[in-house]
């Protein structure tokens, strides 16, 4: 890549740096990385605690800002925006999944897909509603109420709220933590079908390196640094490699935990 940030990507950082604290007890979060995510693609961003992970999401998402460098998200700078600007960012641009579903319990199902669009001052639209909640097979459970629905059934809605948008990007945060392992590839599938079937935007953090082969590309961060990259990751080979930084640069890399 050129001194530039990469125009044409979904999502391309380019010398970011995130330091936490000051003095002695700084800590240097993210540590100039750069690096670029292509429209269409479903990538992995993998490491051990406190590598830097969630640090590089929440930067890339707008809910960070960096202390040095460039972001650009969907051809738009957001490292040096105002907080105004960076939440219009997230309503507009992002969308997320998170352990947790974090869906809103007095909504049904269908009003909490339809939330980030009403939420942007605009009206859902009904078709596009249908489609997201059929995508993600929820169609018969569209009116219940999330206490009524399985963790995986929660997450689904979840990933179809995150699409409603048409987001730039879909981040999502250790979306498997919390499901059996049945419900876990079945949410998976589906995040691999939005990258392949509506051509959408998907980083995910995770730990699983079983999770992370539903994924294009791994990408390892530590110490704040990227570690290197695999593309059509197997598990087997993620695990492998973990093991191979390991040896070199020395200590755990908690990736297989
Ligand atoms: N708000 C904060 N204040 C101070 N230090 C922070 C803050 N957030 C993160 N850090 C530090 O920055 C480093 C990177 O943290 P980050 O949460 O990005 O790691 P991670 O790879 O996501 O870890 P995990 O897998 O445990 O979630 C860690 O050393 C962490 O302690």
């Amino acid at each position: 890549m050129g001194p530039q940030a990469d125009t044409d990507a979904a999502l391309s950082l380019k010398s970011v740096r995130r330091l936490y604290g000051r003095g002695l007890g700084a800590v240097t979060a993210l540590d100039d990385v750069t690096i670029s995510f292509e429209r269409g693609s479903f990538t992995t961003v993998m490491g051990p605690s406190g590598s830097g992970k969630s640090t590089l999401l929440h930067c890339a998402a707008g809910l960070d800002r960096p202390d040095a460098g460039q972001i650009l998200l969907d051809g738009q700078a957001i490292h040096a925006l105002d907080e105004r600007k960076l939440a219009a960012v997230r309503r507009r641009r992002v969308g997320f999944i998170f352990q947790a579903y974090n869906l809103l319990p007095a909504l049904t199902a269908r009003q909490n897909v339809t939330l980030p669009v009403e939420l942007n001052g605009e009206r859902p639209d009904r078709r596009l509603v249908d489609e997201v909640i059929a995508a993600v097979g929820m169609t018969e459970r569209a009116e219940h109420r999330p206490a009524q629905l399985s963790g995986g059934q929660q997450q689904r809605i979840a990933i179809a709220r995150a699409m409603v948008t048409r987001p730039a990007v879909i981040f999502a945060d250790e979306p498997t933590g919390a499901l059996d392992s049945q419900s876990a590839m079945d949410v998976l599938q589906l995040l691999r079908e939005a990258v392949d079937r509506h051509g959408q935007t998907i980083i995910m953090v995770t730990h699983d390196p079983s999770a992370a082969a539903y994924a294009d590309r791994a990408v390892f961060l530590r110490d704040g640094k990227l570690a290197g990259s695999l593309t059509s990751p197997s598990a087997d080979r993620i695990t492998g490699w973990t093991q191979q930084i390991d040896a070199v640069l020395g200590g755990g890399s908690g990736v297989a935990n």
